[in-house]
């Protein structure tokens, strides 16, 4: 949790400020008592009615400096906090930008939200509660104990047993509770994760009538979550009772301890109130600091969570830089010019192990220019192959080369901005229509953004919505046809006009002819960019200058439509099934 505070460093002064404002409002609580203590002893049996009057005088202005105190402490903690959580999730949320989609899988993104809001929640919650209550707390403590001692040093012998004591138990039920709130949060995560896919999955829950089977499996994951928290709740709740019978027995102990003192005429009547007040707020700032503890034990388990993802590495890049370092290589000398592709031997491995290889020995050239279609069943690995190229996935066996550049040797962003990449799930973000295709090049001109959307046959549609590029698409542009998105989503990459382009199956949604005239004005638009389309139709990939079959994580043929259909079985079965229908 400490790797966290540096978070708090930028605001260190005001987060200094908040303790210092909060040591004078409890100095001048601490005040009180003795005032008090004054007024029985001086004014009231010693019948001093402007001594009365003039001791309330002063106990009202130190209410009110305290009073001013806690509001500055108050004002102080909350701009340190909220400072310190928002730089916090800024910058887990670049570290989830930078991760790979592997890594992301193996966390999940309902844990990654629980992290990103729940944990830096909490961690924002003990920040502020540390600056006001515990130093609050502490303060007290130690004015307290000044305080008890300066009244009757003989009468403070009690707060030697009951100090150990209470931070016994405090101990114990600390101890106890750390891994029940990590169990908490591990819930929480649960929950997110069947609330997020629940959501994101809604028009299929509907049109399958499973929201009975759904409301089910949120209720398991919501029952977890209660048992975790009441199990917690519980050792929680034993840390009350105890703490009160050590409160309530202290208080005995001083009034039968103090009466006798008071009886012996060493201890004045008013002096005993005021060390029966101090021992009280004594107790109850030891309480204070102790649920505090409990609070700060619960945000450990959220700060170990966030620890976790910003260490997280990317080993496949690891490797890639340390044999950059050795070769002496500098990442951004490598640019891609022309867009020349090379698979020289690829297999992958989703687990990394080539025993459950989805991919082997995959050779090919594609050069600028060409067009190369690839086709194949589902689960060939079409997809996967394709995801290698802007290293959505590393290779596991072989490499890739654009430009005769290993792709490891080219900077993310200008792999990234030179290789497009479309997917048939279209992804639209919530925004104008202009937004989302303009989205790698906000600064693009009308006159580019219309000749995108026109190569990808969307600008028709899109003069026909009530604002035309400015209208609104909703969450997952949900105000939209499939077809559409997809077209939307292929005006986005072809705006960037990059030197590979990779269509993945990206115009199923979309009609015969609408699909036909696309290809048309792609080869136009695209010049001298070589296109990689992959598709389940063979009217998408028949153009192509060569045609990849792909069976069981293998290129098992090659050539144009023509040969294809003339030489491979599994070519020709495809096409002839999609004449028949
Ligand atoms: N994220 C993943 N983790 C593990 N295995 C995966 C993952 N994605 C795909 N696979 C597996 O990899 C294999 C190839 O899948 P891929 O999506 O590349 O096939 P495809 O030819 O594109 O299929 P389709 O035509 O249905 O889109 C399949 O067996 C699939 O189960």
């Amino acid at each position: 949790m400490v790797r966290l505070m540096r978070f708090l460093k930028p605001y260190w002064l005001i987060a200094l400020l908040a303790p210092l404002f909060m040591l004078l409002e409890v100095w001048m609580d601490l005040l009180q008592p003795k005032l008090m203590a004054s007024i029985v002893n001086d004014g009231i049996i010693g019948e001093n009615l402007n001594h009365i009057v003039r001791t309330g005088g002063v106990m009202l202005l130190v209410a009110l400096v305290g009073l001013i105190g806690g509001a500055c402490c108050t004002i102080c903690s909350t701009i340190a906090s909220q400072h310190f959580g928002k730089d916090m999730r800024q910058e887990l949320f670049r570290k989830i930008q930078s991760l790979s989609i592997q890594s992301v899988e193996r966390v999940g993104t309902g844990s990654v939200i629980t992290r990103l809001t729940g944990d830096i929640a909490q961690l924002q919650q003990v920040v502020l509660m540390t600056l006001r209550v515990f130093a609050r707390n502490s303060f007290q403590i130690i004015g307290s104990v000044i305080m008890v001692y300066t009244i009757s040093p003989r009468l403070s012998v009690i707060l030697l047993i009951m100090i150990p004591m209470i931070a016994a138990v405090l101990v114990i039920v600390t101890r106890v509770s750390i891994p029940l709130f990590a169990r908490i949060q591990a819930s929480i995560d649960q929950v997110n994760t069947v609330m997020q896919e629940n959501l994101s999955g809604i028009r299929v829950v509907k049109a399958f009538v499973r929201s009975g089977y759904e409301e089910k499996r949120f209720d398991g994951a919501n029952g977890g979550l209660l048992r975790a928290s009441l199990k917690s709740a519980r050792v929680a709740a034993l840390n009350m009772p105890i703490m009160s019978l050590i409160l309530n027995f202290s208080i005995v102990a001083a009034l039968w301890y103090g009466g006798v003192l008071s009886r012996e005429g060493s201890l004045p009547v008013g002096d005993l109130a005021a060390f029966l007040t101090y021992v009280t707020q004594l107790l109850f700032s030891i309480m204070g600091l102790g649920n505090q503890l409990m609070l700060i034990a619960r945000a450990k388990a959220s700060a170990d969570r966030i620890n976790e993802m910003s260490d997280m590495q990317e080993p496949a890049l690891e490797a890639v830089e340390a044999g950059l370092q050795q070769g002496g290589m500098q990442r951004s000398d490598a640019r891609i010019e022309r867009g020349r592709l090379e698979f020289r031997h690829v297999g992958f491995s989703y687990d990394g192990n080539m025993k459950n290889a989805v991919l082997r020995d995959i050779h090919f050239t594609a050069e600028p220019g060409e067009t190369i279609g690839i086709v194949g069943i589902n689960g060939a690995g079409k997809s996967t192959m394709a995801s290698l190229i802007p290293r959505i996935y590393n290779v596991t066996e072989g490499s890739i080369h654009i430009d005769s550049h290993h792709i490891a040797d080219i900077d993310p962003e200008e792999l990234h901005s030179k290789v497009g990449m479309v997917l048939q799930q279209a992804m639209l973000f919530s925004g104008t229509i202009r937004d989302n295709i303009a989205y790698g090049k906000p600064d693009c001109t009308q006159a580019e953004l219309e000749e995108a959307a026109s190569a990808a046959h969307a600008h028709a549609f899109i003069m026909k919505l009530p604002d035309g590029y400015d209208t609104r698409v909703g969450q997952r542009g949900v105000n939209l046809s499939g077809g559409q998105k997809q077209r939307l989503s292929l005006a986005r990459t072809l705006l960037l006009k990059p030197q590979i382009v990779i269509l993945d199956d990206c115009t199923s949604a979309v009609d015969l002819n609408t699909d036909g005239r696309i290809r048309q004005s792609l080869r136009q638009i695209m010049g001298s960019s070589t296109c990689l389309i992959i598709g389940q139709r063979i009217a998408s990939v028949a153009h192509a200058d060569r045609i990849l079959v792909m069976e069981h994580g293998r290129i098992t043929a090659q050539g144009t439509h023509a040969e294809l259909f003339e030489r491979s079985n599994l070519y020709r079965q495809i096409a002839l099934s999609q004449q028949e229908v």
